[in-house]
């Protein structure tokens, strides 16, 4: 299983004491940001402070990624010229529409990263759709690098573009995620999903991420620590979805075993993709709770 990425907790990039703590809280991945968070006036000043929070303070096993400003606006060149040389794990490009797009943030790397007398790939990349025109070149984007590590859905700025807004049901983004997720699949890569804005609203925040995990997403961008551990208990296998994935790994061994094709558990067909999911369930219950697994695995 690749790097668990179900929580990205976004950290405004002026805010020292958000960026000093942001590891604290436990999500999976801290996102600073230099870009919508950050008024123009601070660019400059949030640039510095990211830069040098990267290179001062340890944040553990907690990934590191920046969005940056995108390269058509004034600061997006300088973002990257500070950010790569900093070494967080991952880039994040905001409003992302074409391959070309990620291929100038690629070389742009690239180039840094030399000067740098960096390893060269060093710097991952993952791209934020935000419009229509990206969600319609999803696939493109998503195969545009191999430093992509995933691409994600950023819905407040796509549902402007549509010239709708955000509704409790999520109706108007669905076909979005969708296709995101399809082309990140096809790819390879993870597929993040957006914010939930309103950080008092817990059961709507509880209904969209069991939205989102129903669809297939790797995780979500987060933007208040207390959103982290109602993410998590949703991203976590039950117990029962435990005991019911080693059932069936252990029927399939032993239909294997016997030579014997079809497997039926209680009643109802036990095949390939199934077998494969059950495998998953128990790769991420032991990514995120080791021990309760291999005990309830003995
Ligand atoms: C919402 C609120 C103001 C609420 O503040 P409150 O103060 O009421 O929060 P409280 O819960 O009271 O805080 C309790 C304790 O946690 C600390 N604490 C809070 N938040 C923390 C945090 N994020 N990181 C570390 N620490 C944190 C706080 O400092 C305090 O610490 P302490 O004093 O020590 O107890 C605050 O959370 C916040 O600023 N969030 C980040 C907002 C942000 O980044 N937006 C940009 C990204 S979206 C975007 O751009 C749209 C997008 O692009 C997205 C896409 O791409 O998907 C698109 O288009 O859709
Ligand atoms: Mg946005």
């Amino acid at each position: 299983m690749g790097r668990l990425r179900r929580s990205m907790l976004y950290v405004p990039g002026n805010n020292p004491g958000m960026i000093r703590d942001a590891h604290i809280y436990g999500s999976d991945a801290i996102m600073f940001d230099l870009e919508d968070s950050v008024s123009l006036k601070e660019k400059d000043a949030a640039r510095l402070l990211v830069y040098e929070a990267l290179k001062t303070f340890d944040y553990g096993r907690t990934e590191v990624l920046v969005r940056v400003n995108g390269l058509n606006t004034p600061y997006g060149r300088d973002d990257f010229e500070a950010i790569v040389r900093a070494k967080p794990d991952a880039i994040r490009l905001p409003k992302t529409e074409t391959p070309e797009d990620v291929v100038e943030a690629d070389e742009l790397i690239t180039q840094i990263e030399r000067q740098a007398g960096m390893e060269q790939g060093t710097i991952q990349l993952m791209a934020a759709i935000e419009s229509a025109l990206g969600v319609i070149t999803a696939y493109k984007i998503a195969t545009a690098s191999s430093r992509l590590i995933g691409i994600a859905i950023g819905a407040e700025d796509f549902v402007t573009d549509l010239k709708t807004t955000r509704s409790k049901e999520g109706i108007e983004l669905l076909t979005a995620r969708s296709q995101i997720l399809f082309a990140a699949r096809a790819a390879g890569i993870d597929a993040l999903d957006t914010v939930f804005s309103d950080v008092n609203d817990e059961e709507g925040f509880i209904r969209e991420v069991k939205l989102i995990k129903q669809l297939g997403f790797d995780g979500k961008s987060l933007i208040n620590p207390r959103q982290i551990n109602i993410l998590h208990q949703i991203y976590t296998p039950t117990e029962d979805e435990i005991k019911k994935s080693i059932q069936v790994i252990e029927a399939a061994k032993e239909a294997e075993e016997r030579g014997s094709g079809v497997i039926s558990l209680n009643g109802k067909m036990i095949d390939k993709p199934i077998v494969e999911r059950a495998y998953r369930v128990l790769e991420l219950a032991k990514a995120v709770d080791r021990v309760s697994v291999e005990e309830m695995w003995q």
